[in-house]
């Protein structure tokens, strides 16, 4: 039924909510009851939980294997496919000290799967590792893993962390595993080390009745969870009488849906809900509850109506989150202006960033303004320079701030794209700006200009401030700003942040080779945990005291990941920029400080080999150098605690910017 529709979120797999179900050999019967009760899919188990199969073998002699499960013949191939997720038997334990055990959870596994896989489930839900060691249970999964064809194996995970090993007495405390301090994380993290981090190897989460530190849940959200399983024991009740959660478990709902991750409800009905109201559910707007005629109402249905009254509060995506949907970690190669040249789609993708070019028209006024006094505003005329013009927006926002100012303006626009010096002159012809704007098709670094700037404008930024070599660049123009000239960007920062971000990791490991693993991407992030704030890491100022200096650069930096986290795992590190446009305007996608509206750049992402576990209290150290030779600029970038990685892309063997 979904739990409703969000205006631009079509897509997103968490309006479909699921219900856990005890084993019911009747499986349509299940179903339909379910489904009639307003679920979009159940979690059901396929085998009977009572099947060992040691004792079928004793109790059969040790020939042949008895049917385990129903017929695949009782549901149509996309009933089973589209509202059954598989319920792997819960009472498996892979680890088990008692050897039949641990054999009987073999085989059962195997069996299921091997069932599962052939009644096309889209998923089955593994049950949660008993003990502390879950190596055997990994490595089973694995091999399953190795032969599964497109079904997704959900690991079960409490969402559990004692946050110290000690009460406040001084005594350590069990938890509901029994066992004292833990940090179900370390499990979920050690099972998908054993198996490699393969794709379809995903996690379940159990949301408890008492959740773990924001910080700590934060960190599930780079990984790949796709289902939460809310037990109805979570749930409070409202004056009314109905199911209701606190407001952390509706914060982690509005996650959990916003990192399209389904729910499933789980549990028996706890409230007694007040009598005679049994079809509508106060908090529902739209009155789905109503009981289908001649059933009776689903046990769980008030849960549901509140999940979906959670679902349907939500604002609506905004307009720029709709347009980059598509987006959302997808790994783009970053743009290598300097060395290509920009094609018109890019061009007008730009274009249309009008907050971009607002924060432009506010930097020259302001220098404008900084320029020439209101006295001397009809006699002298600035030259302004758009160093890299593209298709002209910088020169429309200088004219228009020279115009919001009443300053006269020269203006010589330069550009190295011939493609794009053709649309500029038909544009001076159509604005009528031939006698303000002289069009110069050469790269900034070797035009013999007729004169000097006042004030020199450019945007060469990319992800990450200097890596479209806008340094390299401006160097170049410099020679033609004047002494007291001034440069718009003035200035620009570039950013690292450590990250989870499994999707990304998996999506390059699947590439298999070295050069993917040494690249840096730019990426709509969002599947990812931001585990601390971003640090600085270079920072270039224009126009630069002495052009002589090099733009190599080196930056050590030491990242303090929060300790009530726990430990976490680095998959790499978003890049970002901020850029001073000319004193207190700015412009940037540092998110602490990043510009609003403004769609021209995503973040950029410098992956690890080998994703780094982070344990609390133990500092990230990461370097990142800046190298420039003579056809190119590259990063190099590596970890050295808690443990020391290889120096990824070394001489810039697997990306670089041509100069
Ligand atoms: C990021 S685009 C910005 C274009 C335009 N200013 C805008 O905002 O839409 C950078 C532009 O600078 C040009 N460019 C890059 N390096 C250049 C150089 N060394 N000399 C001249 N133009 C350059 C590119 O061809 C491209 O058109």
């Amino acid at each position: 039924m979904t739990l409703g529709e969000r205006q631009g979120d079509e897509k997103n797999d968490s309006k479909y909510c699921g219900v856990e179900t005890e084993f019911n050999d009747d499986m349509p019967q299940l179903l339909s009851v379910n489904i009639h009760g307003g679920f979009d899919f159940v979690v059901a188990p396929l085998m009977d939980p009572a099947y060992r199969p040691s004792l079928l073998l004793s109790s059969n002699g040790g020939s042949g294997v008895l049917p385990f499960a129903g017929s695949d013949l009782v549901l149509s191939p996309s009933q089973w496919s589209r509202h059954v997720v598989g319920k792997i038997s819960s009472w498996l334990d892979l680890d088990s000290e008692d050897e039949m055990l641990r054999r009987d959870s073999e085989i059962t596994l195997k069996q299921e799967i091997a069932w599962a896989s052939h009644l096309s489930l889209q998923a089955c839900l593994l049950p949660a590792p008993k003990g502390v060691t879950c190596a055997n249970y990994a490595r089973c999964v694995n091999q399953i893993l190795q032969n599964l064809s497109n079904m997704q194996l959900w690991l079960r995970i409490p969402l559990e962390k004692s946050d110290d090993d000690d009460d406040d007495d001084g005594n350590r405390s069990p938890n509901s595993m029994g066992e004292e301090h833990r940090d179900s994380w370390e499990m979920w993290n050690s099972f998908r080390t054993l198996g490699e981090h393969h794709s379809q190897l995903s996690v379940a989460f159990d949301v408890l009745s008492s959740l773990p530190s924001v910080n700590s849940l934060a960190r599930w959200f780079g990984e790949p969870v796709r289902a939460a399983i809310i037990n109805s024991n979570s749930f409070l009740t409202n004056a009314r009488g109905y199911p209701c959660l606190s407001k952390r478990h509706q914060n982690l709902v509005t996650e959990i849906f916003n990192n399209s991750i389904q729910i499933v409800i789980s549990g028996q009905q706890m409230q007694n809900l007040p009598t005679g109201t049994s079809g509508t559910n106060s908090h529902n707007s739209n009155n789905q509850s109503e009981g289908v005629e001649g059933m009776q109402r689903h046990p769980l249905r008030s849960y549901l109506d509140y999940i979906a009254y959670l679902y349907q509060k939500m604002d609506p995506l905004p307009e720029q989150e709709r347009f980059e949907l598509g987006y959302r970690d997808y790994l783009q190669s970053p743009l290598q202006p300097l060395m290509d040249n920009l094609e018109a789609q890019t061009y007008e993708t730009f274009e249309k960033d009008t907050t971009k070019y607002i924060q432009y028209q506010r930097a020259v006024a302001k220098a404008l303004l900084d320029r020439v006094p209101d006295e001397n505003a009809s006699t002298i005329t600035t030259v302004l320079m758009v160093v890299g013009a593209g298709r002209g927006p910088l020169v429309r926002a200088s004219l228009q701030a020279a115009e919001e100012t009443g300053r006269k303006l020269r203006v010589y626009a330069v550009e190295k794209n011939p493609n794009a010096i053709v649309t500029l002159h038909s544009l001076l012809k159509i604005e009528g700006w031939e006698k303000i704007v002289t069009i110069v098709s050469s790269d900034m670094r070797c035009w013999d200009a007729p004169e000097k700037a006042d004030i020199l404008v450019s945007e060469l930024l990319g992800s990450f401030g200097d890596n479209e070599l806008s340094p390299e660049c401006l160097d170049g123009a410099q020679r033609f700003l004047k002494e007291d000239g001034i440069s718009i960007p003035s200035s620009y920062t570039s950013f690292f942040q450590p990250v989870t971000a499994s999707k990304l990791y998996n999506d390059i490991k699947s590439h298999k080779d070295l050069v993917h693993f040494e690249t840096a991407y730019v990426v709509k992030l969002h599947r990812v945990a931001r585990l601390t704030s971003p640090q600085p890491v270079f920072t270039f100022n224009h126009p630069e005291d002495s052009t002589k200096k090099s733009n190599d650069r080196y930056k050590k930096l030491r990242f303090e990941i929060p300790t009530d986290t726990g430990s976490a795992l680095v998959h790499g590190f978003a890049g970002y920029f901020d850029s001073v446009l000319y004193k207190d305007v700015h412009l940037g996608i540092e998110p602490s400080t990043a510009t609003p509206n403004m769609f021209s750049w995503f973040p950029i992402f410098f992956p690890l080999r080998t994703p780094i576990c982070v344990q609390p209290g133990i500092p990230l150290e990461v370097h990142i150098w800046r190298c420039c030779g003579t056809s190119k600029v590259w990063y190099e970038w590596g970890v050295t605690s808690p443990s020391s990685s290889p120096i990824h892309n070394c001489n810039g063997r697997s990306y670089w910017v041509g100069l």
